[in-house]
């Protein structure tokens, strides 16, 4: 059993942010209908990393699992009817559109609410559904560069850069979750649906609740030091250090520790206000030729023998083939009708009692859109009327 089932979705979202929110509902068991246009939803046509499938890009292979797809004009009056019946009894809708194209396509709060006044209604946008921004894009490195965080990584002096993921889409979509699943819990008490709100940049900000405290309650600006990702709020050395071979990362300011690993006497006895903060960019200096004078193993060995916090900076390929990584079955594999093995990241929470199931892989363009019209009573004859007049996209038999 998992704990979302019997529950419907309709997952009108597109590219990442909305996409990964509905696929954690459908990996708790919800029956998750990606509505999509007639040509197939935006992440479809656009790959990271260009990495191609057979039919499906591995973008949206990896945020679309658990979900059956319905491809639907929303514009023509015969998909509107059509979703007007599926919103009568579903649980959630989600949407992350730009600005106002909720309300175009008459899928906006207060018209799916007068349908089903039980339904939690996720809306997700860029900056918010007003204000100075409303009509901006929502997109992760613009969110990444105004949130401050790129600031918080990187040399002095050096040019701003993202972190290597899409973070803010990532946060914003476990927010969107998080608001699904809170709101559910009220419905569950109460019989109340609701409207739940989530943008980016609040996402984004609030994940930097240390950071941003720093300044907005220590009133201690953001400082970039001559080592990368050495913050002005951390104690040095936090950082990563190159070694003979590769590179390690070390975290806590453990100064006789690090003297006895790195066989580096000057660091013993160091005080660690004075050599964290004030002399920080030379206690950089100082752990940077220790550390280059080893392996990577070598010195992670040593580092752990003596307690240091550190550990290895890992490539995916490292990371794949980890032990902890496979003891924990972080990954999921399965077999997908088009695009054979597959092996993705799973899902992160382990219920004792009732498991995330990955039940089917990503769906493509319009696979169940037969199913799911017969299912609302809608004849063979009427679906193949849909199709014809392009209200509908169904896959070719
Ligand atoms: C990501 C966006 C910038 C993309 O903007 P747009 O390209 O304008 O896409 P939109 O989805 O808003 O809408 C595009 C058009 O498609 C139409 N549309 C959409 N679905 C349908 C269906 N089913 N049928 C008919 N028409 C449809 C819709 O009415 C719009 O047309 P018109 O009515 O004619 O206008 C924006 O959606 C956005 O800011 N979203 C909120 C923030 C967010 O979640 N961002 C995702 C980040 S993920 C990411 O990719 C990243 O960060 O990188």
């Amino acid at each position: 059993m998992t704990i979302l089932k019997g529950y419907t979705v309709l997952d009108c979202s597109i590219a990442m942010a909305g996409p990964l929110a509905a696929q954690r509902l459908g990996d708790l068991g919800a029956d998750v209908i990606k509505i999509e246009p007639v040509n197939g939803e935006w992440q479809r046509h656009t790959a990271a990393g260009d990495a191609k499938g057979n039919e499906i890009n591995v973008s949206f292979l990896s945020l679309n699992r658990n979900k059956r797809s319905l491809a639907i004009d929303l514009k023509s009056d015969e998909g509107h009817k059509i979703i007007r019946q599926l919103v009568a009894k579903s649980d959630v809708f989600i949407q992350n559109y730009r600005a106002g194209v909720a309300d175009r396509l008459g899928v906006d709060y207060d018209t799916l609410a007068a349908i089903n006044p039980n339904l939690v209604y996720v809306s997700m946008s860029g900056f918010g559904e007003t204000g100075p921004y409303v009509k901006r894009p929502g997109q992760d490195l613009l969110l990444q560069a105004m949130s401050g965080a790129m600031l918080s990584a990187g040399r002095k002096g050096e040019a701003p850069q993202a972190a290597g993921q899409y973070l803010v889409d990532a946060v914003t979509a476990y927010s969107a979750f998080e608001g699904a699943l809170a709101a559910l819990l009220h419905r569950e008490r109460t019989g109340e649906g609701q409207k739940v709100e989530v943008n980016m940049l609040d996402a984004i900000t609030t994940l930097q609740m240390q950071e941003l405290s720093v300044f907005t309650v220590g009133g201690v600006p953001q400082t970039r030091s001559d080592e990368p990702h050495a913050h002005s709020y951390i104690r040095a050395p936090y950082g990563t250090f190159k070694t003979r071979n590769g590179y390690i990362a070390i975290a806590m300011p453990d100064f006789d520790g690090l003297s006895r690993a790195l066989d580096a006497p000057a660091l013993s006895g160091l005080d660690v206000d004075q050599a964290g903060w004030t002399d920080r960019d030379q206690t950089f200096a100082m752990v940077r030729e220790a550390v280059v004078k080893f392996n990577t193993d070598d010195v992670l060995k040593r580092l752990e023998a003596e307690g240091v916090w550190s550990g290895p900076v890992y490539s995916y390929a490292d990371l794949v083939a980890d032990p902890q990584i496979a003891h924990n079955q972080t990954f999921v594999e399965y077999d997908h009708p088009t695009e054979g093995r597959v092996k993705t990241p799973g899902f992160p929470i382990r219920f004792g009692r009732t498991p995330s199931s990955i039940r089917y892989g990503a769906p493509l363009t319009g696979e169940h859109t037969d199913d799911i019209l017969k299912d609302l009573g809608v004849s063979e004859q009427d679906i193949q009327s849909l199709a014809d007049t392009g209200v509908i996209g169904r896959r070719e038999k």
